[in-house]
């Protein structure tokens, strides 16, 4: 008889990562995990990622048979990690700083069962055509750029100001589905893509 396929749980509050998890067509539950996101000083955005999906996941209680996904996105220009804008004024300096050039965006995702745990990162690089002020202003006045990293959706409005994109899309929007798809599976997990060749 084969091992059943363990439980999955989505430490996470975001509704992107929830939507972008149930493309792999796997059941699981949400369970959000609140920590501190300060970042250290002269924090390497990479380290800094990697340590907030680790800490996301010890934050979180651990069940029998069990694997838990935390991940944490971060946009990065020349080596600072932006984060999520905390006023407008701040946003507002996010999206002039991103326009007109590239920048990464960083997601590490970490998979934690009773007996180990793996985190991987994959960087996205995004370029932003020029944006007026009138356009960033105008973006302001939506309901978007408030709970992104960079202050901007890929997925949304935002996708408009994005001129190329070199790697995962999904990775920007939260979750880096192909790699994700092969890092469940080494923790037994199989998405419904993966069945044949399990
Ligand atoms: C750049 C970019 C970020 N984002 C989002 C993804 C993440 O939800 C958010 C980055 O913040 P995170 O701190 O990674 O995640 P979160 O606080 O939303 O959720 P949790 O920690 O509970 O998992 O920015 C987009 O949705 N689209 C984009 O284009």
């Amino acid at each position: 008889m084969s091992t059943p396929e363990p439980t999955l749980v989505l430490g996470s509050a975001s509704p992107r990562r929830t939507e972008l998890l149930q493309q792999l067509g796997l059941a699981f539950t949400v369970c959000p995990a609140d920590i501190d996101e300060t970042p250290f000083s002269d924090e390497a955005p990479r380290d800094y990622v990697e340590r907030m999906a680790r800490e996301k996941s010890a934050a979180l209680d651990l069940k029998e048979s069990t694997v838990l996904l935390t991940a944490d996105t971060s946009v990065v220009l020349e080596e600072q990690s932006l984060g999520k804008p905390e006023n407008k004024d701040h946003a507002r300096a996010m999206l002039t700083a991103l326009s007109g050039r590239s920048h990464e965006v960083l997601t590490a995702v970490c998979a934690r069962d009773p007996a180990r745990s793996e985190v991987i990162v994959v960087r996205t690089v995004v370029e932003f055509g020029e944006l007026s002020g009138r356009l960033i202003d105008d973006y302001l006045a939506t309901d978007e750029p408030w709970d992104k990293a960079g202050a901007y959706a890929l997925q949304g409005l935002g996708g408009s100001f994005v001129r190329r994109v070199e790697g995962s899309v999904s990775n920007v929007i939260g979750l880096p589905l192909f790699e994700l798809r092969e890092l469940l599976q080494r923790f037994g997990l199989v998405p419904v893509l993966g069945k044949d060749a399990a």
